[in-house]
């Protein structure tokens, strides 16, 4: 049986196929403000994406998620805790049954209806596939989702789900920018990490924005309107596809701000 969030198959069981569950650096973690270090040497994020190498959307069993072109450095990463150039590979999204919970990572305990995932990868390796492996081979950007006024650049995001309702279906998603689900302040926490989901390798420089952004609650509804279940399968909605916080294991968490 391949993992997912239910009970015989979430996040309690994953060590069972994949070890690395309980290793040194997973994620996502309780991120606690008051035990973040400002670190001024850490610069500002440097994202620049640019919508043509926009491809596809598609649901894959565990959420869904928006794929790019990533043959060239037009949609990158710099700066930030970061040295190099990252590509953007994916953005996708974890949320909850109820908007009390859906967020990955927590600040000093509180969990958001949702959080973005920015997925971009270390182009000192020649793949996307090379680089998931090697400790610096993923920079994620997480943004958590906050309810309030409708977000109107999510809203085309959401226009996409009819054509993606169940596992595995996918149709073309052209000239979108993720940078307009970037909220105003770029101000973030970064520690070294993993995937969230298997294979959850320990490959991942988290960097998580402070800032939300906003998500009306009837948006936070049309996000639970996508299954986990595939067509002709019995529906089963997609809603809590997030791990919850893992073991700090005496990581240090650096913050960009004061
Ligand atoms: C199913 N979800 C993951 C898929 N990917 C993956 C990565 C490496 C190897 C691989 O299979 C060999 C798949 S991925 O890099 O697109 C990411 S990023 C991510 S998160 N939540 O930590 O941001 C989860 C996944
Ligand atoms: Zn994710």
């Amino acid at each position: 049986m391949s993992w997912g969030y239910a009970a015989d198959n979430g996040p309690d069981k994953w060590a069972d196929n994949f070890p690395v569950a309980n290793g040194p650096r997973q994620s996502p973690i309780d991120i606690l403000p008051g035990e973040a270090s400002f670190d001024g040497a850490l610069k500002p994020l440097s994202l620049k994406y640019d919508p043509s190498n926009c491809q596809e959307i598609l649901n894959n069993g565990h959420s869904f998620q928006v794929t790019f072109v990533d043959d060239t450095d037009s949609s990158t990463l710099k700066d930030g805790p970061i040295s190099g150039v990252y590509r953007l590979k994916q953005f996708h999204f974890h949320w909850g049954a109820c908007d009390q919970r859906g967020s990955e990572h927590t600040v000093a305990g509180t969990m958001y209806p949702a959080e973005l995932h920015l997925v971009h990868w270390n182009t000192k390796y020649p793949s996307f596939g090379e680089a998931a492996s090697k400790p610096d081979g993923l920079a994620v950007v997480g943004v958590f989702l906050k309810i309030g006024a409708e977000n109107a650049n999510l809203q085309k995001v959401l226009d996409a789900f009819s054509s993606i309702k169940a596992k595995g279906k996918q149709t073309t998603f052209a000239g979108f920018d993720p940078a307009t689900l970037l909220p105003g302040c770029l101000d973030y926490w970064t520690y070294d990490g993993s995937l969230t989901t298997p294979p959850l390798l320990e490959s991942v420089t988290w960097i998580v924005c402070k800032e939300p952004i906003s998500v009306s609650a009837e948006q936070m509804a049309k996000f639970r309107g996508l299954l986990f279940s595939a067509e002709g399968e019995a529906e089963c909605c997609m809603v809590d596809n997030y791990r919850p916080p893992q073991p700090l294991k005496g990581r240090a968490v650096r913050a960009s701000f004061k």
